[in-house]
């Protein structure tokens, strides 16, 4: 059969791709090129063919595809035209150099934040008026750091509105661009980052220019080639400088808040103290402003800002206060945390040498004792700042970072003394030391240890470590020396068992008698705090699940049935003891051979 020549192409193209579907994905996009250019003078067909629109995308596919098998084809071409660009761009200079920048000094500086965009779509047409400037600046650069800032932190668009205010305001800036590019500029919507660009691009310009000129001012129009390098040294750390102010802007945003128009206005000049400005936290418990200057000494230097601030926010217990009465039974613990921790806190004058109060505690016992809760407590009572973290975080959610974190944490905890630092789950950070342990761990360990150890820490600290566990036996003997006073928080006797039900039970509508709350505490024997807790939130749905699907969208809340004693019993259907005996024993013996008070419990 012969066939014309255009045809038999066709054909073997669409053998191939019949045929060699493991081909290259380079070759076979070569392929299904081919095949279109076959067909496209038959357009109109070749949409309605299925073949066709399958064959179109599995091209598609192929060119999409962003992993090892795509072509991608537009990337190569893309970066090898990069690698060849050069921004020149930046040796340009401006005519207005020429310009005499004297009249800055008189300049008054506006609040970026507080232009409207009313103002902006009513710009004025620009003419130099340069003699009707009223506004103080400290100089030049503090404009640029504004517009600079703003694109960094609140965007584009504020930046370009941090200047229409200025222009807004009838002044001319040396840091504007020349009427031509501001006119080019002003064309633009406020979002256009084409007209940033230029800005930035241009103050860059004006910037390297201004360092070319005083340099060359100051080795006159020659320069020697060691001459030269000075000033390109000089250039350069001129420009990290420039970095760093940005990266104070922007430090805020990587931290997820997005400045807009709307936002807190940030001074655009880099303040020398910035940094620790911004660790000073809402104070709680109490805690008097003074540690607010407090915070600005010594004792954060080499700290990382960034960690500092995460301490404040996400450390910083900003919970509600927690009275001993909150904490049921437990009277022992309650009275002998009082006399070692709270009163040589209250009255330091009198806790000194001999007398000093122990910086480590350590409360150990079965889940849901209320060991976070005496932490709270202690802080509350104390009125110290309460700082609480749990140690699996340390090493798991600061990975690498750790040690930093635990020397970050107790440098800012100086600062807001008095200070009580808890630290649940303490056994995963001071576990016994192995040859399997990972390296980071270790580090953290060690790091914990020496700060803890008080080698580091000013006798008059005023700080706490309160350490809580569940498994006190895995501590290492190192770190268990290190915490002084070793309480067990054992589970609730029946008083507490009663007071809990009490309390709790005084905040909702109930029907209980007091032979039937006891009847309760008997049949809760093992339970602990938290189990107690769950007991009651159990029964308190009791009223709720008797409602119909009708009354359940009618009802008012003072409609529904108070508590009974019948929703405990179906409440302890589904809520058990948590702690089983034989872990009871491994607490009671851990106490009588390391605990501080294990004679009295
Ligand atoms: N003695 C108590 N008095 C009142 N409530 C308690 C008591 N013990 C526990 N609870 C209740 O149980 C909850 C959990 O207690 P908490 O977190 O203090 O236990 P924990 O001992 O720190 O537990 P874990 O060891 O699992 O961290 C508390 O919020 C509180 O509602």
């Amino acid at each position: 059969m012969n066939l014309p020549e255009k045809e038999e192409q066709f054909l073997s193209v669409l053998q191939h791709l019949e045929f060699s579907q493991k081909s290259d994905p380079s070759q076979l996009a070569d392929k299904y090129r081919n095949f279109y250019l076959h067909l496209s003078d038959k357009q109109e067909e070749l949409f309605l063919c299925p073949e066709t629109r399958q064959r179109l995308s599995q091209y598609c596919h192929i060119v999409d595809t962003i992993d090892s098998r795509g072509v991608n084809n537009y990337a190569e071409g893309a970066m090898s035209l990069c690698s060849y660009y050069k921004n020149e761009s930046k040796s340009w200079k401006s005519s207005l150099s020429e310009i005499d920048t004297s009249w800055i000094s008189n300049l008054k500086m506006y609040k970026p934040t507080e232009v409207q965009s009313e103002e902006f779509i009513s710009l004025p047409v620009l003419t130099p008026t340069r003699k009707e400037q009223k506004m103080d600046v400290t100089d030049s650069m503090s404009k640029q750091n504004i517009i600079k800032q703003n694109i960094i932190m609140g965007g584009q668009e504020s930046a370009f509105k941090t200047m229409v205010s200025m222009v807004g305001q009838e002044s001319r800036l040396t840091m504007m661009p020349s009427v031509s590019e501001r006119k080019d500029i002003f064309k633009e919507s406020p979002t256009n980052s084409y007209a940033m660009n230029k800005c930035i691009d241009w103050n860059e310009r004006k910037e390297d220019q201004n360092v070319d000129e005083n340099k060359a001012n100051k080795f006159g129009p020659f320069k020697t080639a060691k001459q030269q390098m000075i000033i390109n040294q000089q250039k350069y750390v001129n420009d990290k400088s420039q970095v760093s102010e940005a990266s104070y802007g922007a430090l805020k945003k990587s931290l997820g808040t997005r400045r807009g128009p709307a936002a807190k206005f940030i001074p655009p000049v880099l303040v020398q103290d910035s940094d620790e400005q911004k660790a000073t936290p809402k104070l709680p418990y109490g805690a008097s402003s003074k540690a607010e200057t407090e915070c600005q000494d010594e004792r954060l230097k080499g700290i990382d800002p960034k960690m500092v601030e995460l301490i404040n926010n996400e450390i910083m217990d900003h919970g509600p206060q927690v009275t001993w009465s909150d904490i049921a039974g437990l009277t022992f613990a309650k009275k002998t945390i009082k006399e070692i921790v709270v009163w040589p806190m209250l009255r330091p004058d009198l806790f000194v040498g001999l007398r000093g109060p122990p910086r480590g505690l350590l409360l150990f016992g079965p889940p849901g004792t209320g060991k976070t809760l005496i932490g709270k407590c202690v802080a509350s009572q104390s009125k110290s700042t309460f700082f609480s973290i749990s140690a699996s975080s340390l090493t798991s959610k600061w990975v690498g970072e750790g040690e930093k974190m635990v020397r970050a944490l107790f440098a800012v905890a100086r600062c807001y003394q008095p200070a009580v630092i808890f630290i649940d789950e303490i056994d995963s950070l001071l576990a016994q030391r192995s040859d399997t342990e990972h390296e980071s761990s270790r580090r953290i360990k060690t790091e914990f240890l020496v700060q803890l150890d008080g080698a580091t820490t000013q006798s008059d600290d005023r700080l706490l470590v309160i350490g809580a566990t569940n498994r006190p036996q895995e501590i290492d003997e190192a770190a268990r020396r290190r915490f002084v006073k070793r309480l067990l928080i054992p589970l609730p006797e029946p008083v507490a068992r009663q007071e809990i039900v009490h309390n709790l039970m005084a905040q909702q509508n109930n029907n209980l008698t007091e032979a039937e709350i006891q009847v309760i505490v008997n049949q809760t024997d093992g339970y602990s705090g938290a189990d107690m807790t769950n007991l009651c939130r159990e029964a308190a749905l009791g009223p709720i699940r008797s409602l119909t699907f009708e009354e359940m969208e009618t009802i008012t809340a003072e409609q529904v049935r108070p508590i009974m004693f019948k929703d405990f019993e179906d409440a302890f259907s589904q809520v058990r003891a948590s702690v089983s005996s034989k872990d009871l024993e491994l607490y009671t013996e851990w106490n009588r051979l390391y605990g501080s008070f294990s004679h009295c419990c």
